[in-house]
């Protein structure tokens, strides 16, 4: 039965298939007597600890809107809210009927998270974040019985540092390691793309994260979202910012909630107070160490035709210090056009795949003199002192 869980360590899904294999016998065998079905809202599938539906980056898109008929497990299957002429005969979800359809829509496609699944050894370094990430947050999510009171998990983190140090993929790793549904925006979007809406498309947000909890809401750029007011603040990210207050504290408070806010910034300095006192675990993400960026280019290689020796894997490790680890991957895409660049144009539309030369040491060495390091040491230190002075790191 654990080879039908999607998430492995997730034995409540897999306890949850059992019971409902043994309902679904049940109505088989009693099938005039009347079906019993989960409640057909969002608090009768919490409950039900995710039996019926397919959740998280590994599920397929689910509409927040229970069917009153069974799926083939036996739970409750969804379909898009207000979509199609019967949508009256359909419950709705009492907490979306005040949320506008278009905005739940925009959130299940282009919020929610359908990409491929992270795993932590996806991410190089960081090894004192990944292990804080897996105890405080990804645990708790996990055995929600096990971590109550003191043991609860945050509803905030922040993650801060340079750009480009796998921040975003922490973010995703924590959904996807903790069978949660991942939402990801970045709050600049929050503010210019929603202007005049942004307001309540982070109310819809929370409203349909509830809705498919355990859930991870990524903002990117939250110190645009939680910046310190000044007196140029416009009043519409003034409202913004206080909606978006007033959902963390909501879901901090209900403690049935699972919801986990990760923020993530390269200008930690400018949230403010408030803000920071919420997002409770702070993260340093540094950039990556020599044996983190040996792990990017070898396990980028590992995948290309390639003939690097191991000492000059080393020599390649030597040369990027104060290398992001989005800088690295630059650095491997370029060196990997060396070949292609050494062919005659006229190759290019007759050569076969396999004529075309492995990545050398060479194409690397031409990629350093075109990718250069994209964080400069100033900014290093300011991460650091503001670590120092507002980071949970050792
Ligand atoms: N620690 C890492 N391990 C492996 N790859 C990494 C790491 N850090 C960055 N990368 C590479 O860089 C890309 C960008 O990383 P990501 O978006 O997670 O960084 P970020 O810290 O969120 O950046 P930003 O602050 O600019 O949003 C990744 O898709 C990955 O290819």
């Amino acid at each position: 039965v654990l080879l039908l869980t999607p998430f492995p360590g997730r034995p409540f899904y897999a306890i949850n298939v059992i019971f409902v294999g043994m309902v679904k016998y049940a109505q088989k065998k009693y099938h005039n007597q009347p079906q019993r079905t989960p409640v057909s809202s969002y608090g009768g599938i919490k409950k039900s600890l995710g039996a019926g539906r397919s959740r998280g980056p590994f599920g397929k898109f689910v509409p927040p809107v229970p069917r009153q008929d069974g799926n083939e497990n036996g739970g409750p299957q969804y379909k898009p809210y207000g979509t199609g002429p019967t949508e009256s005969s359909f419950p709705v979800d009492e907490r979306l009927k005040n949320i506008e359809p278009k905005m739940i829509e925009l959130i299940m496609h282009e919020i929610m998270d359908h990409g491929p699944p992270v795993n932590w050894d996806d991410i190089a370094g960081v090894d004192f974040a990944k292990a804080t990430i897996k105890e405080i947050v990804v645990w708790p999510m996990l055995r929600p019985d096990i971590f109550t009171g003191l043991r609860g998990p945050p509803k905030g983190i922040l993650l801060f540092g340079p750009p480009g140090t796998g921040k975003t993929l922490i973010g995703k790793c924590i959904a996807c390691q903790s069978g949660a549904t991942f939402f990801s925006i970045s709050a600049s979007s929050l503010t210019s793309k929603w202007v005049g809406e942004g307001e309540k498309m982070v109310r819809a947000l929370f409203t349909v994260a509830r809705c498919q909890q355990p859930a991870v809401i990524f903002i990117d750029e939250i110190d645009s979202l939680l910046s310190q007011r000044g007196d140029g603040e416009h009043e519409s990210s003034r409202r913004i910012k206080t909606e978006f207050l007033v959902q963390l504290d909501g879901a901090t408070t209900s403690s049935e909630d699972r919801i986990l806010v990760v923020g993530a910034t390269n200008r930690p300095q400018e949230i403010d107070e408030a803000a920071r006192r919420r997002l409770v675990k702070r993260l340093y993400i540094p950039l990556p160490e020599a044996s983190a960026r040996k792990q990017i280019v070898t396990c980028l290689m590992s995948k290309e035709h390639c003939c690097l020796r191991e000492e000059e894997v080393e020599l390649i490790v030597k040369k990027s210090d104060g290398f992001s680890g989005a800088d690295m991957t630059q650095l491997c895409r370029e060196a990997s056009l060396g070949p292609i660049r050494s062919l005659q144009s006229m190759d290019i539309a007759t050569i076969t795949p396999e004529q075309v030369r492995p990545i050398s040491f060479l194409d690397f060495d031409n990629a350093f003199k075109t990718v250069r390091p994209s964080v400069s040491s100033k900014d290093l230190e300011l991460y650091e002192n503001w670590n120092q002075t507002f980071g949970c790191g050792r």
